[in-house]
């Protein structure tokens, strides 16, 4: 079995939650405040920042050419991620850089991205990498699975081109990399090794279903 597949019975049993988070349902059908989404965005925006930092932390454990190679176009795309839905949508939504320096992350969202770092800089290019999977995953998850359930939530006018970039060719090809290349690297490993790595995806998928929670909870208080 590859690991892709121990780590997808893992988010079996977490993921759904996402499906059925007022977050979620909410940008779906149209309904969730503005205030919310406008808090996300931000947010998310500083997470991605780090989180591209992590992907320059695991290059400096890469020994090839090749490993750096596909890092830095992982890494690059992530960036691309920001240019396709953050960095427009925070222009529409009148989101002034002074506002973006001047916003602090959330501590749920540092607690997600330094135990990510953390991870990133005491493990290997492999436990990296699952460090940063359930990120990339669980967003085409998200949006393919909302997308087949209700189609017209990608029509919806403030909420649709969020779920057009996570269902997009290019953000599924990316992830799909990632996918393969964690298998790739795990063909050898042992069941401590795979049981650990099972751990770290679990907390993040936990840390996923948090910050959904925190910008709920947060945005428009
Ligand atoms: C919090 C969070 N998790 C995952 C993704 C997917 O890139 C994101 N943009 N933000």
């Amino acid at each position: 079995m590859k690991l892709s597949q121990t780590l997808y019975a893992r988010a079996e049993k977490i993921w759904p939650r996402y499906l059925c988070h007022p977050f979620v349902t909410q940008m779906a059908d149209g309904t969730l405040p503005p205030e919310k989404f406008r808090y996300y965005m931000l947010q998310d925006y500083l997470y991605l920042k780090d989180y591209v930092k992590i992907f320059a932390a695991i290059i400096q454990k890469a020994d090839d050419f090749e490993q750096i190679r596909f890092l830095s176009g992982e890494l690059a795309d992530t960036i691309g991620e920001t240019f396709r839905t953050h960095i427009p949508y925070m222009k529409r939504l009148g989101i002034t850089e002074e506002e973006i320096h001047s916003t602090r992350p959330h501590m749920d969202n540092n607690a997600y991205t330094h135990y990510m770092l953390w991870e990133a800089q005491t493990g290997d290019v492999l436990t990296g990498l699952v460090t940063l999977l359930n990120c990339s995953w669980s967003y085409a998850y998200v949006a393919e699975k909302i997308v087949e359930r209700c189609p017209d939530a990608l029509r919806d006018k403030r909420y649709g081109s969020w779920f057009a970039g996570y269902v997009s060719e290019s953000y599924r090809r990316t992830n799909q990399m990632l996918i393969d290349r964690i298998d790739a690297l795990s063909g050898f490993i042992d069941e401590k090794t795979a049981e650990h790595l099972c751990e770290i995806f679990e907390k993040c998928c936990l840390f996923d279903l948090r910050f959904w929670d925190m910008v709920y909870a947060m945005g428009g208080n």
